[in-house]
């Protein structure tokens, strides 16, 4: 069995309400490196001729085009963070910038999202290949690996459904 990974660079900003009283309660910043495990649905033999379970290209794109597009330079916050007040009444034009989890913008909760949202991709893109591993890379100490099943581990209830991790799109947020 082939497992391709690739991996995609982009800085975010976050604060963690659940750690308010420490350095991680106000808006600061990572570059963080997103790792994606990908391997084929169905596997099969090299051909003998092309010798690939995909070239790289067509199974990286569209992610990496959301990632450098949608994800890279976000304000990564809570649904329940009181900051999406201020954006929603005084800065209105930046809320297509805020990367918004369900519940504090940890690492894993992100990673989670990540995994739901490559799948989405890769199901659009017919099928034929799946993640299996999400990893985050936060700081060069600290890293977050994610697999299974992301519906197991979100609590989206206070969402819309699907929330913007399950659409093959490029949302980051339900405002
Ligand atoms: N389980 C988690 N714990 C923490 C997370 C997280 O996403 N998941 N995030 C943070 C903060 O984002 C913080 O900025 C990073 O963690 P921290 O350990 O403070 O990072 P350092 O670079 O200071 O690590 P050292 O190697 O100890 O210098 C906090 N916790």
């Amino acid at each position: 069995m082939f497992t391709l990974a690739f991996t995609r660079r982009y800085s975010m900003s976050h604060r963690l309400l659940s750690l308010y009283n420490g350095p991680c309660g106000v808006p600061h910043g990572h570059n963080e490196l997103v790792t994606v495990r990908l391997q084929a649905r169905h596997p099969e033999p090299l051909d003998g001729q092309a010798n690939m379970v995909t070239p790289f290209h067509a199974a990286k794109k569209r992610w990496h085009a959301w990632i450098d597009e949608r994800v890279d330079h976000t304000l990564q916050l809570s649904d329940q963070d009181p900051l999406l007040t201020y954006f929603r009444e005084q800065e209105p034009s930046l809320l297509d910038r805020i990367l918004v989890t369900p519940g504090d913008p940890s690492t894993e909760a992100l990673a989670a999202c990540f995994m739901a949202k490559v799948s989405t991709f890769l199901a659009e893109q017919g099928g034929d290949l799946r993640c299996v591993e999400v990893t985050i890379e936060e700081t060069p100490t600290n890293t977050v690996t994610f697999e299974g099943d992301p519906d197991l581990v979100l609590p989206a209830d206070r969402f819309p459904e699907p929330p913007w991790w399950k659409r093959p799109d490029g949302s980051i947020n339900d405002l």
